[in-house]
Parts: structure tokens; sequence; C-alpha cells
């Protein structure tokens, strides 16, 4: 189902942090959201999942209009666009697989919820995301100790659990260092390819959008500024989004909120977050099909 922005604006008393922005996205397309720091990037994606509301205008999506949904509709909303983040948000000392199925909270009753019960097919389908982010071997460690990528990619397998029509990512890789930032990058590009995930991201790089959007969206003081593919960017398009021609002279801190930089996290290698008999309870969960 498509969904549709319609004049939407969001103030924060005087300040407009989103102005009018009307966008069609189709299914399945790979968007990526530019634009300085202070664009309204974040503003904008929270408002698709209702984490902000809009000050006016209209998100529908198909026959739904997003904008008034309440209760146990808004709960189904945000479970069908799942969102992650830049810093993860998950349970640092609670164990992968549990914090991937957490996803599911939305799926469940309260009670079971509050009695932290997973039923065998969700732990399968917690190991199945895992795997298909390929850090099943981690299932068992406490999240806190994972690398970011690694943690990132938890919270992708968390969304996944949600079985989402839309990925919202908000900054996914602005504190990962290249190589993570990378392998986070591909599983959401493999996600949307494979699985018609819409997927809809900021980015503070435009070499990151560059590559791996088929569509990206410029913003510029709270304004959809560009709104093409990436062979359209041209440096008059770069001027109108950031104000300079040259990407060159753009400075991450003009771009980002990220509170490590791309670059300062080390890169942890794979062996020291595999204990070698990690997946034998885990065999435990899977072996009676
Ligand atoms: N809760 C809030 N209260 C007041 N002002 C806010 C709030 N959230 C955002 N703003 C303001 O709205 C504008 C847009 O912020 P937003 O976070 O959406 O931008 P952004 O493009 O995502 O930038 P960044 O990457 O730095 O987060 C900024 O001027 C910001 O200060």
């Amino acid at each position: 189902m498509r969904l549709e922005l319609k004049d939407l604006t969001r103030q924060f008393g005087k300040k407009t942090a989103v102005q009018s922005v009307t966008l069609n996205i189709a299914p399945g397309e790979m968007v990526g959201v530019i634009g300085r720091s202070g664009a309204g990037k974040s503003t904008l994606l929270r408002m698709l999942n209702r984490l902000a509301d809009p000050t006016s205008g209209q998100i529908r999506f198909g026959d739904v209009d997003i904008t008034r949904l309440s209760g146990a509709a808004l709960r189904h909303w945000r479970r069908d666009c799942a969102m992650i983040f830049q810093q993860f948000n998950l349970v640092p000392r609670l164990d992968v697989m549990t914090n991937v199925m957490l996803g599911r909270l939305n799926h469940r009753s309260t009670a079971l919820s509050l009695l932290n019960i997973f039923t065998r097919e969700e732990r399968l389908l917690a190991i199945a995301a895992l795997e298909r982010l390929g850090i099943e071997q981690t299932a068992l460690q406490p999240a806190g100790t994972l690398s970011g990528g690694q943690q990132q990619r938890v919270a992708i397998a968390r969304a996944l659990m949600q079985q989402p029509k839309m990925l919202l990512a908000d900054e996914p890789i602005a504190s990962l260092d290249p190589l993570n930032a990378k392998i986070v990058m591909d599983s959401l590009s493999d996600i949307n390819r494979r699985e018609g995930i819409t997927v809809i991201t900021n980015l503070h790089t435009l070499d990151t959008a560059r590559a791996y959007c088929e569509r990206i969206i410029g913003m510029s003081e709270g304004r959809v500024v560009f709104d093409g593919p990436p062979q359209a960017l041209t440096a008059e398009a770069v001027h109108a989004i950031y104000g300079v021609t040259d990407p060159a002279q753009l400075d991450e801190s003009m771009t980002s909120t990220a509170l490590s930089r791309a670059g300062s996290e080390p890169v942890r290698p794979q062996s020291e977050a595999r204990p070698v008999d990690v997946m034998q309870p885990l065999k435990a969960y899977a072996a009676p099909l």
C-alpha cells in the first residue's frame, strides 16, 4: 500500500521542524532522507509512526488515515512500521534472543508479555531473524556485550519480528565504523530487495544515500528541496540541500547528531563474540520440529 504525506507540518513552539511536506512512497521503495543537522529528518520519520504528532497535514497508508489512529489501531500501525534508531535501543543486560523476541510484544496479550513467556514458534522466528542478519552465534550473550554493528543488527532482527510492512531507520549507521556501517546498510538493502519491505532511512552521509537508495529526499529547514534518484543529485541539488556545492566541504557535524563518529568504534573481531558452544542450548529450542 502507498504511503501518502500531505502538507505535513510539525511545529515546536515557534520553530517549524517540518513544513508542508507532501510525498508519495510506493511499496517496496528504498528511500534515503538527507539534510543538514536540524533539517527535520528525524521529526519527519517520527511522525510516520506517530512517535511525534503532526501539527497539521495528513498521513495516509492506503485507505487508512494514520494521523487519526489511537489505541489498538495505533499500536498495530507501529507494529507495521518498525523503527530502528542510531543508539539501537536494546536492553543491554538481556540476552540477544530475548531482545529480539521483544519485537513480538505488539502481537501479544499483556499477560503473556508481562510474564515474558515466548512460544516455541516465536523462538524459532527469532532464531531465523538472527540467522537472516548473520548473528545467530550471539543469541545467548547479553546484548550490551556486542559491538555496535552487531547491536544494530540485533535491532533490525527485532524489527523483523514485528513482520513490518515498512522499516523506518533514524540514522542507523551514525554511530558505527565504516565496516559495520556497510554491514548494516547491506542488511537493510537486502531486506528491502528480498522481502519487498519499504525502507525509509535518515542518513548523514550523501555517499551512503547514493550507494544504497533508489530515491533520495533532501530536506532543508523543514522542507523537501530534492526528491529524485541519486543520478539527479546535481551540484545545484546538493547546494539546495546542504548549502554547499562540493560535498567535500561538508563537515559531518553539520549533517549528524552522531554521538560517536564513524571510525571511532573499534571493529570487534567476530571471534570475540562467538563462544564455541553457544548454539547448543538453542538447538533445544529448535529441535522438536
Ligand atoms: N522535541 C523538540 N522540541 C523542540 N524542538 C525540537 C524538538 N525536536 C526537534 N526540534 C527542532 O526541530 C528541528 C528539526 O529537528 P530534527 O531532529 O527533526 O532534525 P534532523 O534533520 O533530524 O537533525 P539531526 O540529525 O541533528 O537530528 C531542529 O531545529 C530541532 O531543534
